[in-house]
């Protein structure tokens, strides 16, 4: 079943496609990572689904509800869950607090006060689980600021889980991790349950944890198919000319 659709999402600037008829299907529980050579628009993909940038044509669907009107907050509530490539981490909160807060926002209202204490509990719980699914539980009580680079990316799929989504958009997770910590960040995200759909730029990766894989080129689609079947694709082999596949 499909959780997450888009149907032939366009964004244009002037008479450019920068997203061209782009429809992919990211079924429940599944992870779909998503490719293509730089400036092939994979960014400006998950702007147009998460709704940072409005669509010129197309749809946006999510558990079979059209989200394409509505804002980024408002797509997050119905469960659509983005990391971002820049940091959106408070440094000089410990790393349990960041994640204290983004439980808190999720459960907004139900914070009554005559039931606080037991609300805390729920949050300081909830946010150790969400420590705990990324390995940085160690890490709980040290400044955000003093993380390293890949503990802060374990920090933000961490800040995204306190949201309890049903579907998961990582932009480049990898980025700026160093080698050594990449295997460790690959494990992480290989635990993450639920449907996920990833940008990444280290092929290696994306062949190590995606069911399917979707290659951009140029705004369009041009793949979306098993990793086998992707990489033994003549056309994707063509647009990846002259970089490494
Ligand atoms: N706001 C904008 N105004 C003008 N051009 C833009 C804008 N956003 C993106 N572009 C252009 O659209 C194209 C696709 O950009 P996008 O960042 O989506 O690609 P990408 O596949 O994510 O690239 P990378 O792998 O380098 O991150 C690029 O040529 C980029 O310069």
């Amino acid at each position: 079943m499909s959780v997450l659709t888009t149907e032939g999402l366009t964004w244009k600037i002037g008479e450019v496609s920068i997203v061209d008829n782009v429809s992919i299907e990211l079924n429940q529980g599944e992870f779909l990572g998503v490719i293509g050579p730089n400036g092939a628009g994979k960014t400006s993909l998950f702007n147009l689904i998460s709704g940072l940038r409005p669509v010129t044509a197309g749809r946006v669907s999510l558990r079979g509800e059209d989200i394409t009107g509505l804002a980024p907050h408002q797509r997050a509530r119905r469960g659509l869950g983005r990391t971002f490539q820049a940091s959106s981490v408070f440094g000089a909160l410990t790393v349990a607090e960041n994640v204290r807060l983004a439980v808190q926002a999720r459960m907004g209202g139900s914070m009554a006060l005559w039931r606080r204490a037991s609300a805390n509990r729920a949050v300081i719980e909830k946010a150790d689980s969400c420590l705990t699914a990324v390995g940085l539980a160690h890490r709980a009580e040290a400044l955000a600021a003093t993380l390293a680079h890949g503990e802060k990316r374990k920090l933000e799929i961490a800040l995204l889980l306190a949201a309890d989504p049903a579907v998961l958009l990582l932009d480049e997770p990898m980025a700026g991790v160093s080698a050594e910590d990449v295997p460790e960040l690959v494990e992480v995200i290989k635990g993450l349950t639920g449907s996920v759909l990833m940008v990444e730029h280290h092929m290696d990766v994306i062949l190590e944890v995606a069911d399917r894989i979707a290659v951009m080129h140029h705004g369009a689609l041009l793949a979306c198919d098993t990793p086998a079947a992707v990489m033994a694709n003549a056309v994707v082999q063509e647009a990846y000319l002259g970089e490494e596949l």
